[in-house]
């Protein structure tokens, strides 16, 4: 189903704007272009625009996205709550930091591939939807009823959702553990649906991705004229969550400083906006959740334990795909008749591949198990799945530990752009997640990506 949002893009370059309209329109009820920028006044006159997509650069041979920055201003000056995403090219990135400081959502760079876009644009629509007082987040939409205790045969699972249906009305922080992709944003959605909190906002933010500079300014907010870019006030994710639930995901992965300011406003419970002294009252449930092994990080000093036992009050630990095989063909089906519906087919899974993908390991667990599906779906020719249309003997076949890899091919740049390709699609494209788990910085991820054309 169609997000129900109005979205205005906005780029000189044509062939971009067609393309990101195609791209768009699967996915929201209405997309709108613009090749010209001084456009923009007379168009935000007649209509409502719930999302905005805005080149950094509009006159050939100039980049100093000067344009982009002037016209994100007057956006904001005629809707200060506009949600605003930037786009930008590789070396851009400074100037997209200060587009976020001057009160754009976020940024894109249009050397991205059509997930990552989406991932971007889809999770500044949980914005305008939380802004509306209804968060509906992309892995809800195909949910039949998040508040439904999702199938399970596995009693390890079961346990888990007993245990999280009675939390779910209390106020406890809860810390949601797990793999990539085991279904940390889904638990933490469906306790906030069963929580009394469920009609106010449910925020998600994914910590990691928060420069330094960006952190304070996204989560407690700013004050006009607060630095040099800061053209208007903005709300900070903790108030816009205020009444409902913040869900701040990959917690781990934040340095010490940030996880003092957090505790402060956790112990607190109030955020001061950057550049005011009057502090903001928050009521929020926390959820929070990470991949890492937090208690090993307490250990090694790397994360506060004072901050660790202030969100987890309520620990639950979520199994990789490969201890729940219960569930494997459970989600398999239910993907197959999601991805039957939106490509209008009418599959079955054979014997046999329900069987070969018991005995896969699922590195990317749930997630990989999603998209393994879609792609079968779109590629198989007959009427029955079978092995081969799953194309599991092409991915690293991870042993049951999920640490090894199978190599045929020896050469250095195949397995580097292999290894990088698969990293960035276990972390949805997440530049800072997927840099911290190949281990070099962002910066020479990027570089790394321009020279595989990734
Ligand atoms: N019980 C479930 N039923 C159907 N789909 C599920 C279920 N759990 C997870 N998924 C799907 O699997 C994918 C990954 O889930 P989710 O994003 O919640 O995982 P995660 O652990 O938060 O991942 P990450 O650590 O990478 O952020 C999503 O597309 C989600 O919709």
């Amino acid at each position: 189903m169609k997000r129900k949002a109005k979205v205005l893009i906005v780029d000189d370059n044509q062939e971009l704007l067609i393309a990101l309209k195609i791209l768009l329109s699967k996915h929201f009820s209405k997309v709108e272009t613009s090749p010209s920028p001084e456009r923009i006044p007379s168009l935000l006159s007649k209509n409502n625009y719930d999302l905005f997509i805005l080149d950094m650069n509009y006159k050939a041979g100039i980049n100093t996205g000067n344009e982009g920055l002037y016209w994100l201003n007057q956006v904001l000056k005629i809707n200060p709550e506009a949600i605003v995403l930037m786009l930008t090219a590789y070396s851009d990135l400074g100037l997209a930091v200060k587009a976020v400081k001057a009160g754009a959502t976020d940024f894109m760079d249009k050397a991205w591939s059509e997930a990552r876009i989406l991932s971007a644009v889809f999770d500044a629509f949980e914005i305008v939807q939380s802004r509306k007082g209804s968060v509906k987040t992309s892995s809800q939409s195909h949910q039949k009823n998040i508040a439904d205790t999702p199938k399970t045969n596995s009693a390890r699972m079961q346990g888990l959702y007993d245990m999280g249906s009675k939390v779910a009305s209390t106020q406890a922080n809860v810390l949601i553990l797990g793999e990539n992709g085991t279904g940390k944003e889904v638990m933490a959605q469906w306790i906030h649906a069963n929580s009394n909190r469920k009609s106010e906002p449910f925020v998600k933010v994914d910590v990691s991705a928060l420069t330094s500079t960006l952190f304070e300014s996204e989560l407690f907010g700013h004050k006009k004229g607060s630095f040099t870019d800061a053209h208007q006030d903005r709300i900070g994710r903790f108030e816009l969550a205020n009444g409902g639930t913040l869900f701040l995901d990959e917690i781990g992965n934040i340095p010490l400083d940030q996880q003092s300011k957090l505790l402060s406003v956790l112990q607190n419970r109030e955020v001061f906006p950057v550049g005011s002294e009057k502090p903001v009252p928050v009521d929020i449930r926390l959820i929070c959740a990470t991949n890492k092994d937090i208690h090993q990080m307490v250990d090694e000093g790397t994360f506060r334990e004072d901050l660790l036992y202030r969100i987890n009050t309520i620990p639950l630990e979520l199994p990789a795909l490969r201890d729940r095989k219960e569930d494997i063909s459970l989600l398999s089906e239910y993907f197959l008749e999601k991805f039957n519906e939106s490509y209008s087919k009418d599959l079955t899974i054979d014997k046999s591949a329900h069987e070969a993908m018991k005995s896969y390991a699922w590195p990317g667990n749930i997630r990989e198990l999603e998209h393994t599906m879609e792609k079968a779906v779109i590629l198989c020719t007959s009427e029955k799945i079978q092995t081969n249309d799953l194309s599991l003997s092409g991915k690293s076949q991870a042993i049951a530990n999920g640490k090894s890899v199978n190599i045929e091919d020896f050469n250095l740049e195949t397995n580097e752009k292999t290894l990088i390709t698969q990293a960035l699609d276990k972390n949805e494209y997440n530049i800072s997640r997927t840099a911290k788990t190949l281990g070099i910085s962002r910066s020479t991820l990027y570089e790394k990506m321009k020279k595989y054309a990734l």
